[in-house]
């Protein structure tokens, strides 16, 4: 778990993070949106003290962050960045062997966790663990980025803008393969980003910020359907909120009995692509795998969030 408590960072005596408090809760991932220069960037890197911050503490599984010398705390924290920082004259392979390199791990085994990293992140080891990075696309620069900051483990992974130079339909691609991956490997992940789909996507829970205050902290439902304030209604997108909403769950939430004609959609295809489909073809409702069917009507229920 990580206890962010009253933390506060001035510049020239102005608060840039204004008394933040937050709790994320082990293996579970928080977004942090807002409008630019929000904090969002100082935020994080208080939380592995690429900041210090001027007050306020933050607790990783109960230990004080200010008690650990920053060098070791930077390696028990994973970091992804948008311009993902690779070493250009070190290969793939030793990349992300950076930091396990650091913690002394045996060669075998970093070896093998090199390889079990590329695996997951779909780059053959043997097509890429000698490459260098300018012989990558930015994508694949981005995933390696993203496995040499997990490489050794982490408890917490910080990223921000993780995806920021990818075009959308790879950003989207990375972003479920590192919920995918996130899931597997349970690690806690903090993420800035300016993208609210994936901010919902992504988020257990979402962390909006302005002027360098935490303005509501909540999962993306409530977010989505009680937000604290106008602004942050109009953050989220306020004419997206159905689609929001709807990609937040899968049909099987909303299958009932009946028939309809076609092809059978997967029970976890989301609300969104199914509302999508059911507009697209022109059909008042689409058959389930598994049996049954889901309604335009029930979807469009859905879409307002419970409101009668
Ligand atoms: N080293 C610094 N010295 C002075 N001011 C700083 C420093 N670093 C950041 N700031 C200011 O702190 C504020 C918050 O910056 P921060 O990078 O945390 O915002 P952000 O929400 O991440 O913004 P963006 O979404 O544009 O990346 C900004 O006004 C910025 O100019």
């Amino acid at each position: 778990m990580i206890e962010v408590e009253r933390l506060t960072r001035l510049y020239d005596g102005r608060a840039v993070v204004d008394d933040v408090t937050l709790t994320v809760d082990r293996g579970k991932i928080a977004a942090l949106v807002g409008t630019s220069g929000s904090g969002k960037t100082t935020l994080l890197r208080m939380i592995n003290r690429l900041v210090e911050p001027s007050s306020g503490r933050v607790r990783i599984a109960g230990e004080d962050t200010a008690a650990i010398p920053p060098h070791l705390l930077r390696r028990r924290i994973g970091y992804a960045i948008q311009d993902h920082g690779l070493f250009p004259h070190r290969t793939v392979a030793q990349n992300i062997a950076t930091v396990p390199g650091l913690l002394g791990w045996p060669r075998r085994d970093i070896a093998a966790r090199v390889d079990e990293l590329l695996t997951l992140f779909q780059l053959p080891p043997a097509e890429f663990a000698g490459r260098y990075p300018h012989q990558l696309s930015g994508g694949q620069q981005q995933r390696v980025g993203v496995a040499r900051a997990l490489a050794a483990r982490p408890e917490l992974l910080l990223m921000d803008e993780p995806f920021g130079a990818l075009d959308p339909v790879i950003r989207a691609r990375a972003r479920d393969d590192l919920r995918a991956i996130q899931r597997e490997l349970g690690t806690t992940l903090i993420v800035v980003t300016h993208d609210m789909g994936e901010a919902f996507a992504l988020g257990d829970t979402i962390a909006v910020m302005d002027g360098g205050g935490l303005l509501q902290y909540a999962p993306p439902r409530e977010i989505l359907t009680r937000p604290a304030s106008d602004f942050v209604r109009d953050l989220v997108g306020a004419a997206d909120r159905p689609f929001h909403l709807l990609a937040l769950e899968p049909v099987a939430a909303l299958v009932q009995p009946g028939e309809a004609p076609g092809a059978p959609v997967p029970r976890d295809l989301s609300q969104r692509d199914a509302l999508s489909l059911c507009l697209w073809r022109g059909l008042a409702a689409l058959p389930v795998a598994g049996g049954g069917v889901v309604t335009l009507a029930a979807l469009e229920r859905a879409a307002q969030g419970g409101r009668p």
